[in-house]
């Protein structure tokens, strides 16, 4: 294996620290942890979290859209209000809600998640007087739902974080209305957002960043979604009013148009300007030199 160059190394790697998960019965693992640069690996993995940071996704690919939300959550002017130590975790659920498997295989989805995790963290170290010094974890699990994944996490993830961190998931708002969407609990609870007790009464919550769009609507229109959770109009669906304090709404980026469709797209295309605008540097190069979309960009959400 030593003789083997870094990339295929690392999906190597990565590809057998997926298909131990997969053999076994675990709905949530840590497969590896990238550590900031210069500081002390063990001192970083000792640090158990109070609060602990997820962006799950697709990483299909990782984009500047995810960059900004890890960053800005991670930015201390923001997380100065989260119970410190702080730690981010990159999820890739192998099973999605929406979406079936395709383009990327989920090898170089981990693969190109760590080189993503490299990236943010070269980017916060030219910044450190902002950004608290945190490791990345990255992560799988077969939950689809952010109920169960964060489940899952509690109960499997108490080796690494064994404070029992609050969780804050990072989302677009896309994946808010996806979140508050009944048709998703109805088979196995009644009323169907009775689901989401346990996620609100743990103390987690939700970072949702508006994300303008001619599907998705408009600013007004995505702050009124969160408005009827307030003004109690998804109770008869068994939602709780209450439960609107835990759900932070984050302005829209300068990215908000950026997706990884997008990148999927001008990849295939051979347009690797594009690609090398849309994503953190360390994804631009893997993408191009792996050549990870030259056959399919497919990976659109299900119908
Ligand atoms: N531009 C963006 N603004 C706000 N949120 C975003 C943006 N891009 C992605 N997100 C959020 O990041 C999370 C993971 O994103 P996901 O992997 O679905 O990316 P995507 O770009 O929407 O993917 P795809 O284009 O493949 O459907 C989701 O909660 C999504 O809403
Ligand atoms: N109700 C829910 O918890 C719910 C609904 C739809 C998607 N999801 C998840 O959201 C994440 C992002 O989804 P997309 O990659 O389809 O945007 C995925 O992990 C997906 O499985 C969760």
């Amino acid at each position: 294996m030593s003789r083997l160059p870094a990339k295929a190394k690392l999906r190597l790697e990565l590809g057998q620290a997926l298909k131990s998960f997969q053999q076994s019965d675990s709905k949530f693992r840590v497969l590896r942890t990238v550590h900031p640069p210069a500081t002390s690996s063990e001192a970083t993995s000792t640090t158990s979290p109070k609060t602990l940071i997820i962006l799950d996704s697709s990483f299909n690919p990782p984009s500047i859209a995810h960059q900004t939300l890890a960053e800005s959550a991670l930015k201390k002017s923001n997380s100065d209000r989260f119970t410190g130590p702080i730690r981010l975790l990159l999820l890739f659920s192998t099973m999605n809600a929406d979406k079936a498997p395709s383009a990327a295989s989920f090898d170089q989805r981990l693969a190109m998640m760590t080189i993503f995790a490299e990236d943010i963290l070269e980017n916060m170290k030219d910044d450190s007087s902002n950004y608290p010094i945190v490791p990345i974890d990255i992560g799988v699990t077969t939950a689809p739902y952010y109920t169960d994944k964060s489940t899952a996490i509690q109960s499997e993830g108490s080796a690494i974080y064994p404070d029992h961190p609050r969780h804050v998931h990072l989302i677009g708002f896309d994946t808010l209305t996806r979140f508050f969407a009944a048709k998703y609990y109805r088979d196995k609870f009644s009323p169907p957002f009775s689901a989401l007790n346990p996620y609100f009464d743990a103390g987690h919550s939700l970072r949702a960043t508006l994300r303008p769009d001619d599907d998705f609507g408009s600013v007004d229109s995505q702050k009124a979604f969160l408005a009827k959770l307030e003004n109690g109009e998804m109770n008869q669906d068994g939602a709780k009013k209450e439960w609107a304090k835990q759900v932070e709404l984050v302005p829209p980026s300068p990215k908000a148009g950026v997706s990884s469709t997008k990148i999927r797209k001008a990849a295939k295309a051979g347009r690797f300007n594009e690609v090398q605008d849309l994503c953190t540097p360390g994804v631009a190069e893997w993408v191009r030199s792996e050549k990870t979309y030259e056959e399919d960009d497919r990976g659109a959400k299900m119908a």
